[in-house]
């Protein structure tokens, strides 16, 4: 049997991004890319991305958190998926210590601070962004990652072309855009998330700047395909809009899931995201889940 079968698990969702969270602190298990793949394969547990937690590895840190996407491919961020982990860890009565109101989570590329501003509402400092090309990483030297030469479509009359790059802990290309909803995601997302540039491949957003203070945004994930919501690409449209000088450090990002609200703090250059989390069920990991799998 496998040993993550009738561990307990959390659905819960950020915006109608779909996550679960597994808690494995305590023990010596980890999560394969093909456990994963298990895992969400089951509409029970069904996940955008799977949040496991892990004994902290830092000194004042509360949990370091693997990520999965539904291909199993592992990412650094998850910003819907970090608001949730931190309402498990303050708010679920097996997991939760409900005295706390803030907490600090490590993922592989870095150290995430939340905080509960109500009962479910958190806002997660995701860092400062990595906007150097190797950073995010591209594959080729560009000097000006806020404009990098990309295209799709004919060439003297392109679909997309142009966007802006961010790292925000995972690879991000920014295409601004009129009308995000205009454009056939499905059909381009897989493109050019696993275009050439992109080493890494890179999670992709169609991004429409509608006020100094407002974003409308759609994103194709990386390793898991078009989403009701995706916490860092928001943070990544916001970056790359003040670095287009096209919004204010302030803005609410507004995805099919519902709004986050962003901040690109100009004191240390963290970004900030705040937004909702909600709570569907809980249930724990079957044994032929894997098996099927295996
Ligand atoms: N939904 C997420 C982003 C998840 C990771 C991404 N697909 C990647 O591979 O980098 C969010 O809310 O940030």
């Amino acid at each position: 049997m496998n040993a993550l079968a009738t561990r307990r698990f959390l659905k819960m969702n950020g915006l109608g991004n779909q996550i679960t969270v597994l808690d494995l602190r305590g023990s010596q298990l980890r999560v394969s890319e093909s456990d994963a793949r298990a895992i969400a394969a089951q509409p029970g547990a069904r996940f955008d991305q799977l949040m496991v937690l892990h004994d902290a590895l830092t000194p004042g840190t509360d949990a370091y958190v693997r990520i999965y996407n539904t291909d199993g491919s592992e990412a650094g961020a998850c910003g819907n998926g970090t608001r949730c982990v931190a309402w498990a860890m303050m708010a679920d009565p097996a997991m939760g210590d409900p005295s706390r109101t803030r907490l600090t989570l490590q993922t592989k590329a870095g150290l995430l601070p939340a905080v509960r501003e109500s009962e479910l509402v958190f806002t997660v400092d995701m860092g400062a962004p990595r906007l150097a090309w190797d950073e995010i990483p591209l594959a080729e030297p560009f000097h000006d990652t806020a404009h990098f030469e990309l295209q799709i479509g004919p060439i003297d009359d392109p679909i997309l072309h142009t966007p802006c790059a961010v790292n925000m802990g995972n690879p991000h290309a920014v295409f601004f855009v009129d009308d995000p909803y205009r454009f056939n995601l499905e059909q381009i997302g897989p493109l050019l998330e696993n275009h050439p540039i992109f080493p890494d491949r890179a999670n992709i957003e169609l991004a429409a700047v509608t006020a100094p203070d407002h974003i409308v945004l759609r994103v194709w994930e990386r390793g898991a395909g078009i989403t009701q919501a995706c916490g860092s690409g928001a943070c990544a449209a916001l970056v790359a809009a003040v670095r287009r000088e096209l919004s204010a450090r302030k803005a609410v990002v507004s995805l099919p899931g519902g709004d986050l609200t962003i901040e690109w703090r100009e004191r240390d250059g963290h970004v900030l995201m705040t937004g909702p989390v909600a709570f569907e069920w809980e249930g724990v990991l079957e044994p032929d889940w894997f098996e099927r799998a295996a």
